[in-house]
């Protein structure tokens, strides 16, 4: 289901609350995005930070939930568990390209880094423009222009030129202020599903919570799965979320609150 627009507070008292905390525990299954969702937006990729209450949080949720909560995010394992210490979740890093699952085994088929003369030819592109950054994940690679706007367009038909000539077996994921590069059909959603098929996600019912893009993938699945989709922050597209929160503090609000409980 995708709808045009939310009524973010009337849609916010669908979230589960401290007061329905005994049952949630037993029933649900949380996916977190990082960036946008649980993270305010910083300007370069190292220069996020959480409050250490919501990590507590995060891990006191965690465990009320008999461990099935999940990190759904474009980052790596390694910075997702830099972000997070000194908790270490199950996840699904680089988009669904690295997942974990429960108690530290890697899961997946493992996907292929792209080829070098992309990486290259990327570096060159960035080397070039002065306020471009590459980020270079392994199975993914990221263009971001947060310092320098204006080149949005440039960037995006740029990396997708590339990305056409070199990778054919990645593909684009635009966010914000980025333009990224995926393995090819691994996406959020795949990723939700992979988790959803283990304990201790198997049965319970999915809850996606995201920002961008790339989560939209993450709330479809969660809404396949008879679940619910929930967006953070305000967004001029159409979305498959079925709540929402205001912004990344609204969020981390909601997450203590709810561990208080
Ligand atoms: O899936 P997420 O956990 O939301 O991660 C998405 C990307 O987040 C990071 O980039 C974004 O956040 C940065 C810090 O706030 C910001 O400077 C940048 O403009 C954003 O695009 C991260 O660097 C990427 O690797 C993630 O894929």
């Amino acid at each position: 289901m995708i709808s045009d627009t939310l009524d973010a507070p009337a849609d916010r008292a669908k979230l589960p609350s401290p007061e329905t905390g005994r049952e949630y525990g037993d029933r649900l299954a949380f996916f977190l995005d990082l960036d946008g969702t649980v993270l305010d937006i910083a300007p370069t990729p190292e220069g996020v930070s959480i409050p250490h209450s919501t990590v507590e949080a995060i891990s006191r949720i965690s465990d009320r939930l008999g461990g099935a909560l999940a990190v759904i995010s474009g980052r790596s394992l390694a910075d997702i568990d830099k972000i997070l210490a000194p908790l270490r979740l199950p996840a699904a890093a680089l988009h669904g390209a690295e997942l974990r699952r429960l108690g530290g085994g890697r899961a997946g088929a493992g996907h292929g880094v792209p080829p070098e003369r992309l990486t290259a030819a990327l570096g060159a592109f960035v080397d070039a423009r002065p306020g471009l950054r590459l980020e270079d994940k392994g199975a993914s690679v990221a263009v971001h222009y947060r310092a320098t706007p204006e080149r949005e367009d440039e960037v995006r038909t740029r990396v997708g030129e590339l990305v056409d000539r070199f990778a054919p077996g990645h593909e684009l994921q635009p966010g914000k202020m980025v333009v990224e590069v995926r393995p090819r059909g691994c996406d959020k959603g795949a990723a939700l599903k992979a988790l959803m098929e283990h304990p201790p996600f198997a049965g319970r019912i999915p809850w996606a919570f995201g920002d961008d893009l790339t989560d939209e993938f993450a709330l479809e699945a969660a809404l396949a799965l008879g679940g619910e989709g929930v967006l953070v922050g305000a967004v001029d597209r159409p979305t498959a979320a079925t709540a929402a929160l205001e912004s990344p503090a609204a969020m981390r609000d909601w997450l203590e609150r709810l561990a208080a409980g």
